[in-house]
C-alpha cells in the first residue's frame, strides 16, 4: 500500500531527465531537488537496444557531482555486462538493466550488488514477470516498462497494472524486498491507478517536465486521490 501507518505516502518519483533540456541540466537537476522528488531517472539509450540514443557515463559522473539524490540509471543497452562498471564507477547509487538484453542476468546483478550499487532488472511490455522469477529473490529494484522503451511521451499501456498487482503479491508471499518501480506514461491518472496496483516508485519524464508548479505535481502523484 502507499501510506504508512501514520497515513503518509510512502509512493517515490523519480523524474526523468530524458525530457529535459540537455544544454542546461543543471538547471534540470535543480528543478528536480528543489520538487521534494526522490530519485533522479537517468535513462542511458545506445541505439541497438532501443531505436534511440542518449548519454552516457560522463553525463552521470558529471550530474553526480551536482546532487546527493540517488541516481537511478535505467540501461537500455545490449549487453549491459560490458557497461555496467561505467556506471559504478560515474557514481550511480542503482543500475537497472534489461532481462531481454542480458543472458547472464544473475551475474550481472552481482556484478552490481558487489559494488554496493543496488541492482534492478527491468522487462518490456511484451516480456511476462514468469521471465524474470528466478531473479525476484536477489534483486532490489523491478522496473516495469509501461511503454516501449526508446522515447518519452508515449502512452501508458494498461496490461502493465496486472504485472504491479503480481509483482507486489509475488514479493508479499515470498518475504522479497524489491521496489516496484514504474516507467512510461505516468501522470496523475495513471499513477493513482498504479499506486493502488501496489507500485512504490513512479518515473516521470515529460509530464514532470511539463508541470508549471513541480512541487505540487510531485505531492500530486504521491497523494493521489488527495486534493493538493
Ligand atoms: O525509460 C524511458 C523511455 O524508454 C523513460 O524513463 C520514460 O519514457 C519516461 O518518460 P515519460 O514519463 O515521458 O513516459
Ligand atoms: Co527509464
Amino acid at each position: 500500500m502507499y501510506s504508512n501507518d501514520m497515513g503518509v505516502s510512502t509512493l517515490r518519483i523519480a523524474p526523468s531527465i530524458l525530457s529535459a533540456d540537455f544544454t542546461a541540466i543543471a538547471s534540470a537537476i535543480d528543478r528536480i531537488e528543489q520538487s521534494g522528488a526522490d530519485w533522479i531517472h537517468l535513462d542511458v539509450m545506445d541505439g541497438h537496444f532501443v531505436p534511440n540514443l542518449t548519454f552516457g557515463p560522463k553525463m552521470v559522473a558529471d550530474i553526480r557531482k551536482l546532487t546527493t539524490l540517488p541516481l537511478d540509471v535505467h540501461l537500455m543497452v545490449q549487453n549491459p555486462d560490458i557497461s555496467i562498471p561505467w556506471y559504478i564507477e560515474s557514481g550511480a547509487d542503482h543500475i537497472t538493466f534489461h532481462s531481454e538484453a542480458c543472458v547472464h542476468a544473475h551475474r550481472a546483478v552481482q556484478q552490481i550488488q558487489a559494488a554496493r550499487v543496488r541492482a534492478g532488472i527491468s522487462i518490456v511490455p511484451s516480456t511476462p514477470v514468469a521471465a524474470i522469477e528466478p531473479l525476484l529473490d536477489c534483486v532490489d529494484i523491478v522496473l516495469v516498462m509501461s511503454v516501449n522503451p526508446g522515447f518519452g511521451g508515449q502512452q501508458f499501456i494498461p496490461s502493465t497494472l496486472q504485472k504491479v498487482s503480481q509483482l507486489a503479491r509475488a514479493r508479499d508471499n515470498a518475504g522479497a524486498r524489491y521496489d516496484i518501480v514504474i516507467d512510461g506514461g505516468v501522470n496523475q491518472g495513471t499513477g493513482q491507478q498504479l499506486a493502488a496496483a501496489g507500485a512504490d516508485v513512479l518515473v516521470s519524464g515529460s509530464a514532470f517536465f511539463q508541470a508549471p508548479e513541480p512541487a505540487r505535481f510531485v505531492q500530486a502523484l504521491k497523494n493521489p486521490g488527495a486534493a493538493v
